[in-house]
């Protein structure tokens, strides 16, 4: 892209982001749980009302796993601004979600986040931006989890200087969101469907970008209508983990990695089928309506029951 000229992937790479905090409470935990479809479909569901209502009050709620991305969202005030990258960013698509946990969220909290640039890729059509956030409870000083969000950038890419296209990774190969998919027929398979406010409902718990909520910024995006936010598809699709492998039990999810294969619209039927690999399971998740795999990926669990 000729707008790319001045673009020097070192500066980038050397580019310091200040320190950010991020203070939640028991009432954003619970919005979340509901925004990734928590009691949607039956209030009082065994398994998930823990995650909006606690009879001891709401300090006592338990936390999804995947509330833990929504720990980055303050984390940076100038988007995703690199010293000399230039991006239309209507055109910013989430690629991907990689998320390990050390602890289990605590139901409210001070964060404070270490923020840095794991990864850069020109892959043409396209520049991908990979951020680690580092959040740390303010009061313990305890690392609570890891986040890196991949952001793929359409229109951004040919910016390398040589023949060969620039690539930077700070983090092992092994933590990469791209997984292969089981020939053989899944463990267990979830269904559960969006409802068509879902976006409105999930832009509650921070990202308000309008690509999820207003119809002519969708459609210079490429989209015939707002679509889901990523996070709140992997909230479904780690949900459908937790309710059909681990029995309910989200303190067993130690890390998550997830890619982004194609939107989602909300209203739409999501599948998640999943198959268990030694500690691992691996799932994809499909658009019933359409038939096409929306998210694919991986979540490593603490302890798997011998008797799966
Ligand atoms: C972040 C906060 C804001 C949130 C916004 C949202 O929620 S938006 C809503 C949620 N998000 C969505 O709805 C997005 C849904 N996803 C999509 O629409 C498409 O997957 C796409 C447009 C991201 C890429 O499609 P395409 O046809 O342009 O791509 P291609 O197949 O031609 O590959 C080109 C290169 O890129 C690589 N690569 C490919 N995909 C990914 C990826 N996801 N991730 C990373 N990398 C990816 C691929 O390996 C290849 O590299 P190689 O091998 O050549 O070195």
């Amino acid at each position: 892209m000729a707008g790319q000229s001045e673009f020097d992937p070192s500066l980038a790479v050397s580019h310091k982001f200040p320190d950010s905090t991020y203070s939640y409470t028991e009432r954003d935990a619970a919005l979340y749980a509901l925004g990734i479809g928590a009691c949607a479909s039956d209030a009082v569901d065994e398994d998930e009302l823990k995650y909006v209502y606690h009879e001891d009050g709401q300090k006592a709620i338990k936390v999804l796993p995947t509330f833990a991305a929504l720990l980055t969202l303050e984390s940076l005030p100038n988007g995703f601004d690199l010293p000399g990258l230039q991006y239309d960013p209507r055109l910013l698509l989430h690629g991907q979600q990689y998320i390990e946990l050390y602890k289990p969220v605590p139901s409210s909290c001070h964060i404070q986040n270490k923020v840095s640039l794991a990864g850069l890729h020109d892959k043409g059509k396209a520049a991908i931006l990979e951020i680690e956030t580092k959040s740390y409870e303010k009061e313990s000083g305890d690392l609570l989890c890891m986040n890196r969000s991949t952001v793929y950038l359409r229109g951004a890419g040919g910016f390398s200087k040589s023949s060969k296209p620039f690539s930077y990774s700070s983090y092992p190969s092994n933590q990469t969101s791209a997984v292969k998919i089981p020939e053989s027929k899944p463990f267990s398979v979830f269904e559960d469907r969006t409802h068509p406010s879902q976006a409105l409902l999930y832009r509650l718990s921070g990202d308000y970008n309008p690509l999820h909520s207003d119809p002519q910024f969708a459609k210079v995006a490429g989209f015939s209508q707002p679509i889901l936010h990523g996070l709140c598809t992997l909230g479904f699709a780690v949900r459908a983990i937790i309710k059909s492998i681990c029995k309910g039990d989200s303190d067993r999810i130690k890390s998550i990695t997830g890619r982004f294969l194609l939107h989602v619209y909300p209203g739409e039927t999501l599948v998640t089928e999943m198959w268990i690999e030694g500690s691992r399971v691996i799932y994809r998740t499909l658009v019933k309506e359409r038939k096409r795999t929306v998210l694919s990926g991986s979540v490593d669990l603490r302890g798997l029951n011998s008797s799966l």
